[in-house]
């Protein structure tokens, strides 16, 4: 890395797709999403350019907050060189997100922890990119002790602490090249939700339900929780598609209360269910537990609403969860994914990361590969969501052989999206929002 690399301003941008008009990510909970981002660029003195970029996810009304709170955070990036922060990446996150004034807004969680999530996500691409590789590979090539140097362990060191992490990671070193041959040749699992939107009609459905089995998928999911009769409607359907081999995934986004998830469920269960995603509030750790003593075996699955390694931390232990879902800027960035990869991985809990919106496919493959290579190394029940939409917006979209994520092979986070696709759905200036404002 250029070792004066300094990172000189921000710049930070409300993208907004109009996802809504197709109801292409809609769910019981969030009829009609348009699929958005606060996008941050850090600019820096590098000759040729060189930008750090990294978005947070919304589904559009409110994406102007994440937008002031990103620009808020611009005293704790602006001024930084990238060698200082990448000599103690640990303590860099601490900064971010102890800030003493901004911290009283979270601490860690809403839409100040969904700033930090950019922020700290496109310090990793800059890094990432500075150090010519894709981001797995960088976190990758770290020894053990670098590792966990990223990781602020505060708050959840009665479930992990950084000796036992350690000894976990060492356990793991001698094999890393093999898993990593291993995926440059076969890639890693996805599975597809893009066929099972609940506001899709039933044609489009049985339609995309044939087409993702053809492209080699073997897990599926669909949307549950507005009406029960619909849900097992659709339910049955899906399953005429795609037979009983094919695993079959229920997501219900958060629509039910602690008991009617558990007697919906045991309707639902005919259609033999894999998981159960988001059956209550994203709090509701005791009520996760008690879902998922009542649905077993069908699995409890929740992540992309839990808003940091805290909530984890107690979904896991207290037996609330059989797959973790982590979501790659919800919680704060890179460094916290980690710390709750390795809790996952303490507690035996399978991650399969929350993926779709936009930008969040490119993301997470990284963080999965991760998972295999340098702590879990094991794909045991482990796959990655995958929806196809918006990837043409990307430089280096995710690339999907098989049912199976391909490794990224550029420098970087892969989330760089293209400018004119930044221009073009900026909010409200951009071409697509004057035309739609129009109507
Ligand atoms: C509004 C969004 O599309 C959600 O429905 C989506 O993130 C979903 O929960 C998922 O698991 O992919
Ligand atoms: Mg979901």
């Amino acid at each position: 890395m250029q070792s004066n690399l300094l990172i000189t301003d921000i710049e930070v941008r409300d993208i907004r797709f109009p996802t809504s008009k197709l109801l292409d990510g809609s769910d019981a909970m969030n009829p009609d999403p348009d699929y958005s981002a606060a996008y941050v660029i850090l600019k820096t003195n590098h000759p040729q350019n060189l930008e750090g970029h990294g978005l947070t996810f919304t589904i559009g009304r409110g994406n102007e907050l994440c937008v002031a709170a990103i620009n808020s955070l611009r005293h704790l990036v602006v001024g930084k060189s990238m060698n200082d922060i990448a000599s103690d990446m640990g303590g860099f996150w601490k900064a971010i997100t102890g800030d003493s004034q901004l911290r009283w807004l979270g601490p860690e969680k809403g839409v100040i922890h969904l700033a930090t999530g950019a922020m700290v996500n496109a310090v990793w691409d800059l890094y990432a990119k500075a150090e010519g590789k894709p981001l797995w590979q960088l976190l990758s090539e770290m020894t053990p002790e670098e590792f966990v140097s990223c990781i602020d362990f505060t708050y959840i060191t009665d479930a992990i602490t950084k000796e036992e992490a350690l000894t976990m990671l060492k356990e793991k070193e001698a094999s890393k090249q093999d898993r990593i041959n291993e995926l440059k040749t076969t890639g890693y699992p996805a599975y597809t939700t893009s066929a099972g939107w609940l506001g899709y009609s039933d044609e489009k459905m049985r339609k995309l339900c044939r087409a993702a089995k053809e492209e080699g998928f073997t897990h599926m999911k669909m949307k549950v929780g507005s009406n029960l009769e619909d849900d097992m409607r659709r339910a049955s359907i899906i399953r005429e598609e795609i037979g009983d081999d094919l695993r079959l995934m229920m997501d219900a986004n958060q629509k039910w209360d602690v008991d009617e998830a558990i007697e919906n469920m045991a309707s639902l269960a005919k259609y033999n269910p894999y998981w159960i995603e988001e059956p209550t509030s994203p709090d509701d750790i005791l009520g996760h537990a008690k879902i998922a003593r009542a649905v077993a075996p069908i699995k409890v699955a929740t992540g992309e609403h839990c808003q940091n390694r805290v909530m984890f931390k107690q979904l896991l232990q207290a037996n609330a969860i059989e797959i973790c879902q982590i979501d790659s800027c919800r919680v704060g960035g890179v460094n916290e994914i980690l710390a709750i990869l390795l809790m996952a991985a303490k507690f035996k809990v399978p991650v399969c990361p929350h993926a779709g919106g936009v930008g969040l496919c490119e993301y997470v493959q990284h963080l999965s590969m991760i998972d295999y290579i340098v702590i879990t190394g094991s794909l045991e029940n482990r796959i990655i969501e995958y929806v196809d939409h918006l990837h043409e917006h990307f430089i280096d979209p995710v690339v999907i052989e098989n049912g199976h994520y391909m490794m990224p092979t550029l420098p970087g986070y892969s989330i760089e999206m293209k400018a004119d696709s930044m221009d073009q759905f900026e909010y409200p200036q951009g071409e697509i929002w004057q035309a739609e404002l129009k109507n």
